[in-house]
């Protein structure tokens, strides 16, 4: 592993994860401003733009390594370039994806996903009708040849967009395999050894916080 990638990982560990939420917030509207002509950008400016406290986003950035200057604040370029070196996002990670349904196949087609540093380079699911085809470019092999592929690909990630029912004997399967982190999408909390890192994903509970924030605007 390169020395800057083990001292990235090694300030990551330390960034609290709300912080680490943001910051692709902040990154998307440096770039807005960027776009609008900007060369300098202060946490005041970005505050206004996404309604977070001026002091919370200087405190952030804090853990990204870069200074701004008094009054001006932050280069715009430099900023952007930081920041995605921080998230992760300038380097691909690539992905093996299972279940290649409704949701998966949707992630499959996003390719908005390679702008945020991850790559999913094969797909595996057991349906006939889907084994052997290619969905945007990305073959769909069958479940079974997953160790096989292993071999081939160099993956670190697993997407796991399965029923509910055997999203655990997947995760298994993929951690057994050799992967070393799972993009949850089931809303199952799946049981991994310690050193895997999983991240759990669902769309529905922001969608529960609008309806809530809906209601209470309506009560208002
Ligand atoms: N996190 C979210 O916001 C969110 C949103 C939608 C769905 N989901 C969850 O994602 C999962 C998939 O939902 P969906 O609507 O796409 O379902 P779906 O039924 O459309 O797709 C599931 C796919 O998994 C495949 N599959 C079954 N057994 C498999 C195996 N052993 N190996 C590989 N693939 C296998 C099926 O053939 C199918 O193609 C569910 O667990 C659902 O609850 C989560």
């Amino acid at each position: 592993m390169a020395e800057n990638q083990k001292i990235q990982q090694i300030d990551c560990t330390k960034v609290p994860e709300p912080t680490l939420r943001r910051l692709p917030w902040y990154l998307s509207n440096v770039k807005l401003l960027k776009q609008r002509g900007e060369r300098f950008v202060s946490s005041t400016q970005i505050s206004k733009e996404i309604n977070i406290d001026a002091s919370q986003i200087a405190k952030d950035l804090s853990y990204v390594n870069i200074s701004g200057r008094t009054r001006v604040g932050y280069e715009v370029d430099a900023l952007i370039r930081v920041l995605e070196h921080f998230l992760g996002f300038t380097e691909i990670h690539k992905a093996f994806l299972f279940g290649v349904g409704s949701l998966g196949g949707a992630l499959l087609q996003d390719s908005g996903l390679k702008h945020f540093g991850l790559e999913i380079v094969a797909a595996f699911d057991i349906d006939p009708t889907l084994v052997g085809t290619h969905l945007n470019g990305i073959p769909v092999y069958h479940s079974d040849d997953f160790l096989k592929k292993m071999e081939e690909y160099d993956v670190q990630i697993g997407v796991l967009t399965v029923p509910i029912e055997i999203a655990q004997c997947i995760t298994d399967m993929m951690v057994d395999g050799g992967i070393k982190a799972v993009w949850n999408f089931t809303p199952f909390r799946i049981r991994v050894p310690e050193d895997i890192v999983v991240q759990n994903t669902s769309l529905y509970a922001h969608l529960a916080v609008m309806f809530n924030r809906l209601n209470f605007n309506e009560i208002k």
